[in-house]
């Protein structure tokens, strides 16, 4: 494993429904403590690739590197194992259960008689609503939660394996202003604890407040990925709207997006290592 590698790399990756191409020759790369965001229209292919990512689904072609090292992700357990993680938007609770038995469903901790083991569980529960800050308790029953309430426990459940990358498909969709910005406050301080974070996400301020770089996916292309810090709403919307990355960068976008992929094939090789901040581009058509 190579240090300095991105975290994660999907090169070339290719998918199909049918005779619908969801997935066209993507090249993505997601760097250690960052958050991506990956923004595009329906059925740009932003679910697919993240549900790849996360060994629900395989790539019909094209290769995934995690730390430097060819990978396959079968499945869910696969991505577990390497340190991934992943919410989608449907999370199954049982509400007559409290917080701390819903973050454990299906991984309850046992005692030495393989009893389920409360206090274990409320305990680690605890600790990790602390690490996000969140003002829930653990024995609070799970229907007396928010809907911001209940995806900070989705995002909780993420961290009882200590991930280094946490998939979020659309976070903050359906939530309110201040459920949003607590959200936000728990993706920052994911990346602030050293993980990475690549979320789906259709509202452009909350892209903006909380992401390093932002892909645009367009009809199952990669269009470009650009760094936040230098790319502009007007950009971003130009791009999702169908223009050509050429035609609407600035002069900084265009740098970013020209470094140039040979760097990162070597970096991929192990032959070249690159800062950890600079581009790795050309992540795009
Ligand atoms: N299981 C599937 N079977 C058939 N077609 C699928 C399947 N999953 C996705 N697709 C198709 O693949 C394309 C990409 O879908 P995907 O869900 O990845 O897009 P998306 O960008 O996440 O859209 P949305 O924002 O609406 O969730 C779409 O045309 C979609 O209809």
């Amino acid at each position: 494993m190579h240090d300095a590698a991105p975290l994660m790399e999907m090169s070339d990756i290719s998918i199909q429904f049918g005779l619908v191409p969801a997935l066209k020759q993507v090249n993505l790369s997601i760097g250690r403590h960052e958050v991506l965001a990956i923004v595009g229209d329906n059925g740009a292919g932003k679910s697919t690739l993240v549900k790849i990512m996360s060994g629900l689904i395989h790539p019909a072609s094209g290769t995934l590197f995690w730390k430097g090292k060819e990978v396959s992700i079968p499945t869910i357990r696969a991505a577990a194992q390497l340190g991934i993680a992943a919410v989608f938007q449907s999370q199954d609770f049982c509400d007559n259960l409290d917080v701390s038995a819903n973050l454990f469903l299906g991984k309850e901790l046992t005692n030495k008689h393989l009893r389920r083991n409360d206090e274990a569980m409320q305990k680690k529960s605890r600790e990790i609503l602390h690490s996000l800050s969140a003002a829930i308790r653990v024995g609070q029953p799970m229907s007396s939660l928010s809907l911001g309430q209940k995806q900070t426990v989705s995002i909780a459940r993420t961290l009882l394996n200590n991930p280094d990358l946490i998939l979020l498909d659309e976070p903050t969709s359906s939530l309110s202003v201040m459920q949003t910005a607590e959200i936000l406050s728990y993706i920052k301080r994911m990346k602030s604890e050293g993980r990475s974070v690549v979320m789906i996400c259709h509202d452009l301020p909350d892209v903006f407040a909380v992401a390093d770089r932002i892909a645009v996916m367009r009809q199952g292309r990669l269009v470009s990925a650009l760094n936040t810090a230098h790319t502009s709403y007007e950009t971003i919307i130009a791009l999702l709207s169908g223009m050509d990355p050429g035609e609407v960068m600035n002069e900084q976008e265009h740098r970013d997006a020209l470094t140039n992929i040979t760097a990162r094939t070597q970096a991929l090789k192990g032959t070249r290592t690159l800062p950890l901040n600079e581009p790795r581009e050309q992540e795009s058509v």
